[in-house]
């Protein structure tokens, strides 16, 4: 049995228990009555690398990545470093997520939220979309075409935007024949585990003009979203969008484990639709102390970095000064840690480096 065997049979043993307990009619009545569901597409297409940062507890590659006693408050500081969407794991066993978490995440925040689980039955999406899921992930290798082609018709119908998920030529393909405008390549192969990030380069080709696609796995911050992206030699940063899934930083210098950031880089602007919700532009030269996302006590500024960075137009500057430190490498699409003296701002739409003043 490969490792994604042995979790699809955890998920489905959970979701019939889920199911007595929770009948679709009642989860058919909350989705009734939710909010609908935001539209993350607009926020992702917008010029330059967007940023989904996760909620992840564990995973079966890593094993414990941090406690997150809060992912409300996690997903605020993602949020307010400037992440398009926020991706909270809910699977059990092997991530120690829950439906609570994308509860108290919604609660939380105006940004997307996406439901990453192992969704193989249409009660899972009713699920997502009754705790307040705006995106929910389809994993090609574990549905046959007419299940894929089912959950993507039940995601239209309740406004959820699928996050369609590949890692060969032959799902790429399929995710494309299924109509996905949203589309993941995940580097890490689910049968071993194993994370290749050349294969985002290998395979981008192959996604349909016009898709928005998602790097997944193994993206650790700027420097492997940039990395990643460059790989890609027919990219077009002004005509297309990319997003990178990240995981979870690397363990702060003054901690074992944090929770880190699942990122995607920030484009410009962002924008998210729906009635009643806040329409967020984070321009950047707004402010906003918080504690970063791998938990440092260290300040960043809103969008500082990330927002708008993309091939050319690095506010990194070429000598790597900006580069991160090594024990603490992500702080979100944030600002990283600055050389002594040095500050960062945005002016004409760029992020610029300047000595501090007195
Ligand atoms: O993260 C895992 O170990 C994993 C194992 C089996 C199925 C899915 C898994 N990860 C979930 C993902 O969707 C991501 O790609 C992930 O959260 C990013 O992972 P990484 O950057 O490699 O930590």
């Amino acid at each position: 049995m490969s490792v994604l065997d042995g979790i699809l049979a955890g998920v489905r043993e959970d979701l019939e228990e889920r199911k007595r307990a929770t009948p679709l009619a009642e989860l058919r009545s909350r989705v009734a009555d939710a909010q609908p569901a935001l539209d993350p597409l607009p926020a992702f297409r917008a010029p330059g690398v967007s940023i989904i940062a996760e909620v992840k507890r564990k995973s079966p590659s890593k094993g414990a990545l941090a406690d997150i006693p809060d992912p409300a408050s996690l997903a605020a500081q993602y949020a307010a470093g400037g992440a398009a969407a926020i991706s909270v794991l809910t699977e059990r066993r092997r991530f120690g997520g829950s439906l609570a978490d994308l509860d108290a995440v919604r609660a939380r925040v105006d940004v997307p939220v996406l439901r990453k689980d192992f969704i193989v039955d249409p009660y899972q999406l009713w699920e997502a979309r009754a705790h307040g899921a705006d995106l929910a992930l389809l994993m090609v290798v574990s549905l046959d075409d007419g299940q894929l082609a089912d959950l993507m018709g039940l995601c239209k119908e309740l406004g959820l935007t699928p996050l369609v998920e590949a890692h060969t030529g032959d799902e790429v393909r399929r995710a494309a024949a299924a109509g996905a405008e949203l589309l993941g390549i995940n580097a890490r192969d689910l049968t071993t585990l194993d994370v290749d990030r050349k294969v985002f380069a290998e395979l981008v080709t192959a996604i349909p003009e016009g898709t928005v696609r998602v790097a997944e796995s193994g993206v650790t911050g700027r420097r492997t979203s940039r990395s990643t992206a460059a790989g890609e030699p027919t990219w077009s940063w002004s005509a297309r969008h990319w997003s990178a899934r990240v995981t979870r930083a690397p363990p702060c210098a003054s901690s074992s484990r944090r929770p880190g950031f699942n990122g995607i880089s920030a484009g410009g602007t962002h924008a998210t639709a729906g009635p009643g919700r806040r329409t967020d532009s984070g321009s950047g030269s707004r402010s906003a102390s918080a504690v970063g996302a791998c938990g440092c006590r260290e300040p960043f500024s809103r969008g500082e970095f990330g927002r708008g960075a993309r091939p050319g137009q690095s506010p990194e500057p070429a000598d790597g000064r900006l580069s991160p430190s090594p024990g603490c490498l992500v702080r979100g699409p944030v600002r990283e840690r600055l050389p002594q003296g040095r500050r960062a701002h945005r002016a004409n739409g760029k992020s610029h480096v300047s000595a501090r003043r007195a």
